[in-house]
């Protein structure tokens, strides 16, 4: 970039595509904030869990969404989640959480108080990365760059599997399985699905190193500003 970016870049695509390494490196090039909508809905479900509250109330779900203090940080180098004060970095990726996320995302009241503290947090930033399901189709349609990452189910499984350490055979599978009822799960919900926004750009990352794609969406930042590529 030969001046600072100015503008907005969507991330959006299935789970283990690379939109966190991804989006966190870009944000960091281009001297952009950052921002992890999916630690906003995991936060969230901790708040649902701590509640005790019954998975198949929505109501009671956003109640207990509304009610918790969810803070999360907007810098691509530090991890920042808390819950009511509490750090749950950490637990906002273990497998309780993964397997409620889905379930508490769907419901639209949590989506919409999620979604306004997205926009709240985004609108403060002259230059922001933002990844997600939604974020080129619903959060910020009018974003300078909208990208859909995807990569192939086997390719997406063994990342995840590499990511948690985890080698056998069995266990990758379960892990696959996992990744698949989740994408089902986010593609069919009535409210905002996962899908690529009509003028997303789909970067498919399965035969690329992670450093490819990064320096792929660096060039297609620098052309929706105007620069060469
Ligand atoms: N292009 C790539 N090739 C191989 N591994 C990758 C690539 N992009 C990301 N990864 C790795 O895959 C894992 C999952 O990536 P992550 O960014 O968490 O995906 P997502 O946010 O889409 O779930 C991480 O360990 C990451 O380092
Ligand atoms: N913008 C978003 C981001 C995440 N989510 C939900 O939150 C879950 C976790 O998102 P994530 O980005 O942390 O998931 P991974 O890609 O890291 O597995 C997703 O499976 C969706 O159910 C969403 O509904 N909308």
């Amino acid at each position: 970039m030969s001046g600072q970016f100015r503008g907005q870049v969507t991330l959006d695509g299935p789970s283990g595509t690379g939109k966190s390494s991804v989006a966190r490196a870009v944000a960091t090039q281009l001297g952009a904030a950052y921002l992890d909508t999916g630690a906003m809905y995991r936060a969230a479900t901790v708040a649902v869990l701590d509640a005790g509250v019954d998975l198949s109330d929505a109501e009671a779900i956003a109640r207990a969404v509304s009610a918790a203090d969810i803070q999360v940080g907007t810098t691509a180098d530090a991890e920042l989640v808390t819950v009511d004060g509490v750090d749950v970095a950490e637990r906002i990726r273990g497998a309780e959480v993964t397997r409620t996320v889905s379930p508490v995302s769907a419901v639209p009241a949590v989506r919409r108080l999620l979604v306004d503290r997205q926009r709240a947090l985004v609108a403060e930033a002259h230059a922001v990365v933002v990844e997600g399901r939604d974020i080129g189709t619903v959060v910020l349609p009018d974003a300078t760059l909208k990208i859909y990452l995807t990569a192939a189910p086997e390719a997406r499984a063994e990342r995840r599997a590499g990511q948690l350490g985890v080698t056998d055979p069995g266990r990758i599978a379960e892990i696959a399985a996992d990744l698949r009822r989740r994408d089902e799960y986010d593609s069919s919900r009535a409210d905002s699905p996962l899908r690529p926004a009509a003028d997303a750009v789909v970067v498919d990352s399965t035969g690329l190193d992670r450093e490819a794609v990064v320096e792929r969406v660096l060039e297609l930042a620098r052309t929706a500003v105007g620069e060469p590529a």
